[in-house]
Protein backbone atom coordinates (compact mmCIF):
# COMPACT_ATOMS: atom_id res chain seq x y z
CA UNK A 1 0.00 0.00 0.00
CA UNK A 2 1.47 3.53 -0.90
CA UNK A 3 0.72 5.89 2.31
CA UNK A 4 1.38 8.73 -0.30
CA UNK A 5 -1.96 8.34 -2.17
CA UNK A 6 -3.53 7.58 1.06
CA UNK A 7 -2.65 11.53 1.54
CA UNK A 8 -5.12 11.95 -0.98
CA UNK A 9 -7.80 10.11 -0.65
CA UNK A 10 -10.64 11.87 2.15
CA UNK A 11 -11.03 8.93 4.20
CA UNK A 12 -8.95 6.66 6.46
CA UNK A 13 -9.21 3.72 3.80
CA UNK A 14 -12.38 1.88 5.06
CA UNK A 15 -13.88 3.48 2.15
CA UNK A 16 -12.87 0.94 0.03
CA UNK A 17 -15.66 -1.32 -1.14
CA UNK A 18 -14.21 -4.19 -0.43
CA UNK A 19 -13.05 -3.84 2.88
CA UNK A 20 -15.64 -4.24 6.08
CA UNK A 21 -17.93 -6.47 3.91
CA UNK A 22 -21.35 -5.42 4.50
CA UNK A 23 -20.52 -2.55 7.13
CA UNK A 24 -20.62 1.11 6.51
CA UNK A 25 -17.42 3.32 6.52
CA UNK A 26 -16.39 5.38 9.58
CA UNK A 27 -16.86 8.52 6.37
CA UNK A 28 -20.19 7.06 5.10
CA UNK A 29 -21.16 6.65 8.47
CA UNK A 30 -20.80 10.67 9.17
CA UNK A 31 -22.18 11.70 5.93
CA UNK A 32 -25.59 9.70 7.45
CA UNK A 33 -25.73 11.72 10.32
CA UNK A 34 -24.83 14.77 8.91
CA UNK A 35 -27.20 14.21 6.06
CA UNK A 36 -30.11 13.58 9.24
CA UNK A 37 -29.33 15.47 11.89
CA UNK A 38 -30.01 19.39 11.65
CA UNK A 39 -29.80 22.20 14.36
CA UNK A 40 -32.66 22.30 16.92
CA UNK A 41 -34.77 24.72 16.60
CA UNK A 42 -35.15 27.19 19.78
CA UNK A 43 -32.77 30.23 20.91
CA UNK A 44 -32.54 32.15 23.26
CA UNK A 45 -30.06 35.49 23.95
CA UNK A 46 -27.52 35.60 26.91
CA UNK A 47 -24.86 38.10 28.01
CA UNK A 48 -21.16 37.25 26.03
CA UNK A 49 -20.06 36.53 29.22
CA UNK A 50 -22.48 34.07 30.24
CA UNK A 51 -22.57 32.01 26.86
CA UNK A 52 -19.09 29.93 27.15
CA UNK A 53 -19.88 26.64 24.88
CA UNK A 54 -22.62 27.99 23.38
CA UNK A 55 -23.98 28.22 19.76
CA UNK A 56 -24.13 31.24 17.99
CA UNK A 57 -27.82 31.16 16.40
CA UNK A 58 -27.53 34.51 14.95
CA UNK A 59 -24.45 36.47 13.40
CA UNK A 60 -22.65 39.00 15.39
CA UNK A 61 -22.05 42.57 13.49
CA UNK A 62 -19.50 45.13 15.01
CA UNK A 63 -22.07 47.68 16.52
CA UNK A 64 -18.87 50.63 16.03
CA UNK A 65 -15.59 50.88 14.82
CA UNK A 66 -12.56 49.39 16.88
CA UNK A 67 -10.93 51.25 18.11
CA UNK A 68 -13.33 54.18 17.68
CA UNK A 69 -11.25 56.97 17.21
CA UNK A 70 -6.94 57.11 16.68
CA UNK A 71 -5.44 56.38 20.01
CA UNK A 72 -1.38 56.34 21.18
CA UNK A 73 0.01 52.82 21.35
CA UNK A 74 2.35 54.03 23.65
CA UNK A 75 3.28 56.31 26.42
CA UNK A 76 5.36 59.30 25.14
CA UNK A 77 4.61 62.40 23.20
CA UNK A 78 2.29 63.57 20.57
CA UNK A 79 3.51 65.81 17.98
CA UNK A 80 3.22 66.62 13.65
CA UNK A 81 7.11 64.95 12.39
CA UNK A 82 5.99 66.42 8.80
CA UNK A 83 6.58 70.03 10.57
CA UNK A 84 10.21 69.11 12.34
CA UNK A 85 12.23 71.16 9.67
CA UNK A 86 15.85 69.86 8.88
CA UNK A 87 18.16 66.97 9.94
CA UNK A 88 17.49 67.53 13.98
CA UNK A 89 17.80 67.17 16.53
CA UNK A 90 14.63 68.82 17.52
CA UNK A 91 13.12 70.45 20.57
CA UNK A 92 9.60 70.98 21.28
CA UNK A 93 7.77 72.20 24.31
CA UNK A 94 4.76 70.22 26.22
CA UNK A 95 1.43 72.44 26.27
CA UNK A 96 -1.00 69.42 26.23
CA UNK A 97 -1.21 66.45 28.74
CA UNK A 98 -3.66 63.68 27.48
CA UNK A 99 -4.62 60.57 29.67
CA UNK A 100 -6.79 57.69 28.46
CA UNK A 101 -10.28 58.26 28.80
CA UNK A 102 -9.63 62.24 28.31
CA UNK A 103 -10.73 63.98 25.32
CA UNK A 104 -8.18 66.34 23.36
CA UNK A 105 -9.46 69.17 21.49
CA UNK A 106 -6.80 71.79 21.16
CA UNK A 107 -4.47 71.64 18.23
CA UNK A 108 -1.21 70.91 19.21
CA UNK A 109 1.53 73.41 17.33
CA UNK A 110 4.54 72.92 14.93
CA UNK A 111 6.98 73.26 17.75
CA UNK A 112 4.67 71.69 20.22
CA UNK A 113 4.36 68.20 21.81
CA UNK A 114 1.37 66.66 23.92
CA UNK A 115 2.14 64.31 26.72
CA UNK A 116 0.50 61.34 26.41
CA UNK A 117 -0.40 57.85 27.57
CA UNK A 118 -1.43 54.61 26.01
CA UNK A 119 -5.05 54.57 24.60
CA UNK A 120 -5.54 58.44 24.88
CA UNK A 121 -6.88 59.54 21.88
CA UNK A 122 -4.22 61.41 19.86
CA UNK A 123 -4.73 65.25 19.61
CA UNK A 124 -5.57 67.43 16.15
CA UNK A 125 -2.14 68.89 15.11
CA UNK A 126 -0.02 65.84 15.29
CA UNK A 127 0.95 62.52 13.20
CA UNK A 128 2.97 60.40 15.48
CA UNK A 129 4.01 59.28 18.80
CA UNK A 130 7.44 59.17 20.14
CA UNK A 131 8.25 56.81 23.05
CA UNK A 132 9.16 58.49 26.12
CA UNK A 133 12.28 56.20 26.29
CA UNK A 134 13.23 57.95 22.71
CA UNK A 135 12.58 61.60 24.13
CA UNK A 136 15.22 63.05 26.04
CA UNK A 137 12.75 65.71 28.92
CA UNK A 138 14.18 69.13 30.88
CA UNK A 139 11.54 70.91 32.58
CA UNK A 140 8.31 71.64 29.81
CA UNK A 141 10.76 70.16 27.01
CA UNK A 142 11.85 67.79 24.46
CA UNK A 143 14.72 66.69 22.74
CA UNK A 144 14.18 64.16 19.78
CA UNK A 145 17.15 63.18 18.26
CA UNK A 146 15.61 60.46 15.49
CA UNK A 147 12.83 61.61 13.00
CA UNK A 148 9.79 59.61 14.14
CA UNK A 149 8.09 58.40 11.40
CA UNK A 150 3.90 59.45 10.00
CA UNK A 151 1.56 57.45 11.64
CA UNK A 152 4.15 55.40 14.34
CA UNK A 153 2.83 54.54 17.78
CA UNK A 154 -1.02 54.78 16.72
CA UNK A 155 -3.63 52.95 16.58
CA UNK A 156 -6.12 54.11 13.52
CA UNK A 157 -9.94 54.13 14.29
CA UNK A 158 -11.65 51.03 12.63
CA UNK A 159 -8.65 48.76 12.74
CA UNK A 160 -9.62 46.43 14.29
CA UNK A 161 -13.60 46.27 13.23
CA UNK A 162 -15.17 48.47 11.09
CA UNK A 163 -19.01 48.97 12.09
CA UNK A 164 -21.76 46.59 10.75
CA UNK A 165 -19.09 44.31 9.55
CA UNK A 166 -19.30 40.79 10.65
CA UNK A 167 -16.97 39.67 13.16
CA UNK A 168 -18.73 35.95 14.18
CA UNK A 169 -20.63 34.03 11.70
CA UNK A 170 -23.71 31.74 12.51
CA UNK A 171 -22.84 28.57 13.73
CA UNK A 172 -19.40 29.89 15.58
CA UNK A 173 -19.02 28.25 19.54
CA UNK A 174 -18.01 30.91 21.99
CA UNK A 175 -15.06 30.51 24.03
CA UNK A 176 -12.73 33.16 24.76
CA UNK A 177 -11.54 34.56 21.92
CA UNK A 178 -15.40 34.60 20.52
CA UNK A 179 -16.47 36.25 23.54
CA UNK A 180 -13.75 38.88 23.80
CA UNK A 181 -14.80 39.91 19.89
CA UNK A 182 -18.43 40.29 21.55
CA UNK A 183 -17.26 42.35 23.92
CA UNK A 184 -14.82 44.51 21.23
CA UNK A 185 -17.93 44.60 19.02
CA UNK A 186 -20.26 46.46 21.64
CA UNK A 187 -22.25 43.54 21.32
CA UNK A 188 -24.81 43.38 24.80
CA UNK A 189 -26.45 40.38 23.95
CA UNK A 190 -25.94 37.43 21.93
CA UNK A 191 -28.57 35.04 20.22
CA UNK A 192 -27.37 31.43 20.68
CA UNK A 193 -29.18 28.04 20.59
CA UNK A 194 -31.20 26.60 23.50
CA UNK A 195 -29.30 23.89 25.13
CA UNK A 196 -29.65 20.05 23.99
CA UNK A 197 -31.35 17.97 25.90
CA UNK A 198 -30.17 14.56 25.66
CA UNK A 199 -31.04 11.15 27.87
CA UNK A 200 -28.36 8.79 28.50
CA UNK A 201 -29.20 4.80 29.23
CA UNK A 202 -26.87 2.11 30.13
CA UNK A 203 -27.96 -0.87 29.53
CA UNK A 204 -26.40 -4.20 31.72
CA UNK A 205 -28.23 -6.85 34.04
CA UNK A 206 -23.98 -6.97 35.31
CA UNK A 207 -23.32 -3.17 35.81
CA UNK A 208 -23.12 -1.98 39.57
CA UNK A 209 -22.55 1.21 40.63
CA UNK A 210 -18.64 2.37 42.17
CA UNK A 211 -18.65 1.54 45.32
CA UNK A 212 -21.30 -0.99 45.48
CA UNK A 213 -20.32 -4.85 46.26
CA UNK A 214 -19.89 -6.62 42.88
CA UNK A 215 -21.45 -10.53 43.26
CA UNK A 216 -20.65 -12.68 41.04
CA UNK A 217 -20.21 -11.68 37.14
CA UNK A 218 -20.61 -8.24 38.26
CA UNK A 219 -18.70 -5.53 36.94
CA UNK A 220 -18.04 -1.70 37.79
CA UNK A 221 -20.16 0.48 35.46
CA UNK A 222 -17.80 2.76 33.70
CA UNK A 223 -20.17 3.80 30.72
CA UNK A 224 -22.42 6.25 32.93
CA UNK A 225 -19.68 8.39 34.66
CA UNK A 226 -17.90 8.83 31.60
CA UNK A 227 -20.88 9.61 29.24
CA UNK A 228 -22.13 12.05 32.22
CA UNK A 229 -18.77 13.44 32.07
CA UNK A 230 -19.10 13.75 28.20
CA UNK A 231 -22.68 15.19 28.03
CA UNK A 232 -22.33 17.80 30.68
CA UNK A 233 -21.26 21.50 30.11
CA UNK A 234 -22.19 24.25 28.67
CA UNK A 235 -25.09 23.81 25.51
CA UNK A 236 -26.00 20.05 26.88
CA UNK A 237 -28.37 19.61 29.22
CA UNK A 238 -28.40 16.08 30.28
CA UNK A 239 -32.42 15.37 30.92
CA UNK A 240 -32.06 11.77 32.09
CA UNK A 241 -29.74 9.38 33.17
CA UNK A 242 -30.76 5.71 33.83
CA UNK A 243 -29.74 2.64 34.00
CA UNK A 244 -31.89 -0.11 32.50
CA UNK A 245 -31.77 -4.07 32.56
CA UNK A 246 -31.47 -6.06 29.53
CA UNK A 247 -35.08 -6.53 28.67
CA UNK A 248 -36.44 -5.26 25.61
CA UNK A 249 -39.81 -4.55 26.55
CA UNK A 250 -38.38 -2.05 29.62
CA UNK A 251 -36.13 -1.03 27.26
CA UNK A 252 -38.79 0.00 24.59
CA UNK A 253 -41.08 1.38 27.44
CA UNK A 254 -38.04 3.86 28.17
CA UNK A 255 -37.22 4.98 25.13
CA UNK A 256 -41.36 5.32 23.96
CA UNK A 257 -41.14 7.76 26.87
CA UNK A 258 -37.74 9.46 25.98
CA UNK A 259 -38.69 9.98 22.18
CA UNK A 260 -40.85 13.11 22.71
CA UNK A 261 -38.82 14.60 25.76
CA UNK A 262 -35.27 14.93 24.22
CA UNK A 263 -33.48 15.76 21.42
CA UNK A 264 -30.82 12.75 21.77
CA UNK A 265 -30.85 9.35 23.25
CA UNK A 266 -27.65 8.01 23.93
CA UNK A 267 -27.28 4.10 24.80
CA UNK A 268 -24.55 1.71 25.61
CA UNK A 269 -24.30 -1.94 25.22
CA UNK A 270 -27.32 -4.01 23.88
CA UNK A 271 -26.29 -2.92 20.86
CA UNK A 272 -24.55 -6.07 19.06
CA UNK A 273 -25.79 -9.53 17.55
CA UNK A 274 -27.05 -11.71 20.04
CA UNK A 275 -30.15 -12.46 21.99
CA UNK A 276 -29.10 -10.79 25.16
CA UNK A 277 -28.57 -7.66 22.88
CA UNK A 278 -32.04 -5.92 22.91
CA UNK A 279 -31.33 -1.97 21.78
CA UNK A 280 -31.86 -2.30 18.34
CA UNK A 281 -35.37 -4.27 18.87
CA UNK A 282 -36.51 -1.69 21.09
CA UNK A 283 -35.90 0.75 18.87
CA UNK A 284 -37.67 -0.60 15.81
CA UNK A 285 -40.40 -1.98 18.27
CA UNK A 286 -41.17 1.80 19.28
CA UNK A 287 -41.48 2.85 16.16
CA UNK A 288 -38.34 4.40 15.14
CA UNK A 289 -36.09 4.08 12.71
CA UNK A 290 -32.88 2.64 12.32
CA UNK A 291 -30.29 4.15 9.81
CA UNK A 292 -27.45 2.70 10.25
CA UNK A 293 -26.14 -0.76 12.45
CA UNK A 294 -22.59 -1.46 12.22
CA UNK A 295 -19.12 0.55 11.08
CA UNK A 296 -16.27 -1.39 9.42
CA UNK A 297 -14.08 -0.41 12.68
CA UNK A 298 -12.11 -1.59 15.33
CA UNK A 299 -13.43 -1.53 17.82
CA UNK A 300 -16.88 0.02 18.14
CA UNK A 301 -18.21 -2.17 15.29
CA UNK A 302 -21.88 -2.46 16.23
CA UNK A 303 -22.49 1.55 16.70
CA UNK A 304 -25.80 2.63 15.49
CA UNK A 305 -27.82 5.30 14.60
CA UNK A 306 -31.23 6.55 13.77
CA UNK A 307 -34.20 8.18 15.33
CA UNK A 308 -37.39 7.46 17.71
CA UNK A 309 -40.12 9.90 17.08
CA UNK A 310 -38.53 13.35 17.43
CA UNK A 311 -35.01 12.26 19.28
CA UNK A 312 -32.39 10.94 17.68
CA UNK A 313 -31.11 7.75 18.87
CA UNK A 314 -27.71 6.69 19.17
CA UNK A 315 -26.53 3.52 20.33
CA UNK A 316 -22.65 2.91 21.51
CA UNK A 317 -21.66 -0.65 22.42
CA UNK A 318 -21.31 -1.68 26.21
CA UNK A 319 -16.98 -1.91 25.87
CA UNK A 320 -15.80 1.01 27.35
CA UNK A 321 -13.26 1.59 25.16
CA UNK A 322 -15.76 0.78 22.24
CA UNK A 323 -17.68 3.35 24.00
CA UNK A 324 -15.15 6.17 23.90
CA UNK A 325 -14.10 5.54 20.45
CA UNK A 326 -17.53 5.77 18.85
CA UNK A 327 -18.22 8.90 21.40
CA UNK A 328 -15.48 10.56 19.90
CA UNK A 329 -16.13 9.54 16.39
CA UNK A 330 -19.73 9.58 16.02
CA UNK A 331 -20.93 11.16 18.90
CA UNK A 332 -19.02 14.51 18.75
CA UNK A 333 -20.13 14.95 15.51
CA UNK A 334 -23.63 14.28 16.16
CA UNK A 335 -23.96 16.66 19.07
CA UNK A 336 -22.14 19.17 16.80
CA UNK A 337 -24.72 19.00 13.98
CA UNK A 338 -27.70 19.54 16.85
CA UNK A 339 -26.37 21.97 18.26
CA UNK A 340 -25.98 24.13 15.06
CA UNK A 341 -22.44 23.99 15.31
CA UNK A 342 -20.35 24.75 12.21
CA UNK A 343 -18.16 22.01 11.19
CA UNK A 344 -19.87 18.60 11.76
CA UNK A 345 -16.73 16.16 12.83
CA UNK A 346 -13.42 16.97 14.96
CA UNK A 347 -10.64 17.77 12.17
CA UNK A 348 -8.59 14.55 11.84
CA UNK A 349 -4.40 15.30 10.93
CA UNK A 350 -1.73 13.28 9.55
CA UNK A 351 0.74 11.94 11.91
CA UNK A 352 3.83 9.23 11.44
CA UNK A 353 3.99 5.97 13.28
CA UNK A 354 6.52 5.33 15.68
CA UNK A 355 6.81 1.74 15.49
CA UNK A 356 5.50 -0.55 12.57
CA UNK A 357 2.27 -1.74 12.63
CA UNK A 358 0.77 -5.38 11.88
CA UNK A 359 -3.04 -5.16 10.94
CA UNK A 360 -5.77 -7.89 9.96
CA UNK A 361 -7.48 -6.53 7.15
CA UNK A 362 -10.90 -5.66 7.16
CA UNK A 363 -11.86 -2.95 9.53
CA UNK A 364 -10.14 0.55 10.10
CA UNK A 365 -8.78 0.14 13.14
CA UNK A 366 -8.50 3.39 15.49
CA UNK A 367 -5.61 2.73 18.01
CA UNK A 368 -5.28 5.27 21.56
CA UNK A 369 -1.68 6.76 20.59
CA UNK A 370 0.31 9.44 22.38
CA UNK A 371 2.04 11.77 20.28
CA UNK A 372 5.49 12.03 21.48
CA UNK A 373 7.50 14.87 19.10
CA UNK A 374 8.39 15.39 15.84
CA UNK A 375 10.88 13.35 13.46
CA UNK A 376 13.87 15.40 11.17
CA UNK A 377 11.04 16.53 8.60
CA UNK A 378 8.96 17.96 11.01
CA UNK A 379 5.91 15.47 11.10
CA UNK A 380 4.54 14.46 14.42
CA UNK A 381 5.48 11.05 15.46
CA UNK A 382 2.67 9.05 17.00
CA UNK A 383 3.47 5.67 19.51
CA UNK A 384 0.60 3.29 20.19
CA UNK A 385 0.00 -0.49 21.78
CA UNK A 386 0.87 -2.88 19.87
CA UNK A 387 -2.80 -3.76 20.33
CA UNK A 388 -6.55 -2.28 20.64
CA UNK A 389 -8.45 -3.86 23.21
CA UNK A 390 -12.06 -2.84 23.34
CA UNK A 391 -12.37 -3.33 27.52
CA UNK A 392 -9.39 -1.95 28.35
CA UNK A 393 -9.36 1.75 29.63
CA UNK A 394 -6.28 2.17 32.08
CA UNK A 395 -3.91 3.48 29.79
CA UNK A 396 -5.97 6.19 28.09
CA UNK A 397 -5.21 8.93 30.26
CA UNK A 398 -1.68 8.52 28.59
CA UNK A 399 -2.77 8.71 24.91
CA UNK A 400 -3.56 12.02 23.32
CA UNK A 401 -5.87 10.70 20.35
CA UNK A 402 -6.35 7.72 18.20
CA UNK A 403 -4.62 7.10 15.03
CA UNK A 404 -6.31 5.60 12.00
CA UNK A 405 -4.67 2.27 10.65
CA UNK A 406 -6.48 1.48 7.21
CA UNK A 407 -9.00 -1.43 6.87
CA UNK A 408 -6.81 -2.62 3.99
CA UNK A 409 -3.27 -2.67 5.60
CA UNK A 410 -1.71 -5.35 6.73
CA UNK A 411 1.67 -3.95 7.00
CA UNK A 412 2.79 -0.94 8.17
CA UNK A 413 6.53 0.60 8.44
CA UNK A 414 7.70 2.82 11.16
CA UNK A 415 7.28 6.28 9.83
CA UNK A 416 3.93 5.79 7.64
CA UNK A 417 1.85 8.64 7.44
CA UNK A 418 -1.63 7.67 9.26
CA UNK A 419 -5.07 9.89 10.27
CA UNK A 420 -4.81 11.05 13.84
CA UNK A 421 -8.05 12.49 15.40
CA UNK A 422 -7.26 13.96 18.92
CA UNK A 423 -9.34 13.37 21.98
CA UNK A 424 -11.91 16.00 22.53
CA UNK A 425 -14.47 17.05 24.86
CA UNK A 426 -16.78 18.64 22.48
N1 LIG B 1 -21.29 -12.94 17.75
C1 LIG B 1 -20.85 -11.69 17.86
N2 LIG B 1 -20.61 -11.21 19.08
C2 LIG B 1 -20.16 -9.95 19.22
C3 LIG B 1 -19.93 -9.18 18.08
C4 LIG B 1 -20.22 -9.71 16.81
O1 LIG B 1 -20.07 -9.05 15.77
N3 LIG B 1 -20.69 -10.97 16.75
N4 LIG B 1 -19.43 -7.94 18.27
C5 LIG B 1 -18.59 -7.74 19.41
C6 LIG B 1 -18.22 -6.37 19.53
S1 LIG B 1 -17.18 -5.82 18.34
C7 LIG B 1 -18.59 -5.60 20.56
S2 LIG B 1 -17.99 -4.02 20.69
C8 LIG B 1 -19.50 -6.06 21.57
C9 LIG B 1 -20.52 -4.96 21.85
O2 LIG B 1 -21.66 -5.50 22.26
P1 LIG B 1 -22.84 -4.68 22.90
O3 LIG B 1 -22.84 -3.29 22.45
O4 LIG B 1 -24.05 -5.45 22.68
O5 LIG B 1 -22.43 -4.59 24.42
P2 LIG B 1 -22.71 -5.61 25.60
O6 LIG B 1 -22.72 -6.98 25.07
O7 LIG B 1 -23.87 -5.14 26.34
O8 LIG B 1 -21.40 -5.36 26.44
C10 LIG B 1 -20.12 -5.62 25.92
C11 LIG B 1 -19.13 -5.67 27.05
O9 LIG B 1 -19.06 -4.45 27.70
C12 LIG B 1 -19.34 -4.58 29.09
N5 LIG B 1 -20.11 -3.41 29.53
C13 LIG B 1 -21.35 -3.12 29.13
N6 LIG B 1 -21.78 -1.98 29.74
C14 LIG B 1 -20.78 -1.59 30.53
C15 LIG B 1 -20.62 -0.50 31.44
N7 LIG B 1 -21.61 0.40 31.63
N8 LIG B 1 -19.47 -0.36 32.10
C16 LIG B 1 -18.47 -1.27 31.92
N9 LIG B 1 -18.56 -2.32 31.06
C17 LIG B 1 -19.70 -2.50 30.40
C18 LIG B 1 -20.13 -5.83 29.19
O10 LIG B 1 -20.08 -6.41 30.45
C19 LIG B 1 -19.51 -6.69 28.10
O11 LIG B 1 -18.32 -7.28 28.57
O12 LIG B 1 -20.12 -7.25 21.18
C20 LIG B 1 -19.22 -8.25 20.70
N10 LIG B 1 -19.92 -9.46 20.48
O1 LIG C 1 -16.00 -3.34 18.01
MO1 LIG C 1 -15.86 -4.27 19.37
O2 LIG C 1 -15.71 -2.71 19.99
O3 LIG C 1 -14.32 -4.63 18.46
O4 LIG C 1 -14.98 -4.87 20.67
Amino acid sequence: MTLANRLSEPGCGCDAPENGGSLLSIDAALGLISGHANAVAGTETLAPGAARGRILALPVLAETMLPPFDNAAMDGYALDCVALKGDGPWRLTITHRIAAGQAAMDPVGATQAARIFTGAPIPPGTSAVVMQEEADRTGDQILLRRRPSAGQNIRRAGEDMIAGTQILATGERLDLREIAACAAAGCARVTVRRPLRVALLVTGDEVRDAGATLGPAQIRDINTPMLRAALSGAGVHLAHVERTADRRYALQACLTALADEVDLIVTTGGVSVGEEDHVKPAVTDAGGRIFFAGVALKPGKPVSFGRLGRAFWLGLPGNPFSAIVTWQLFGLALLRRLCGQTGGAVLRRHVVTGAPIRHRPGRCELRPARLAGFDGMGREVAHFETATHSARVAGLSQADGLIFIPSDADYLPEGSLVEFQPFCDR
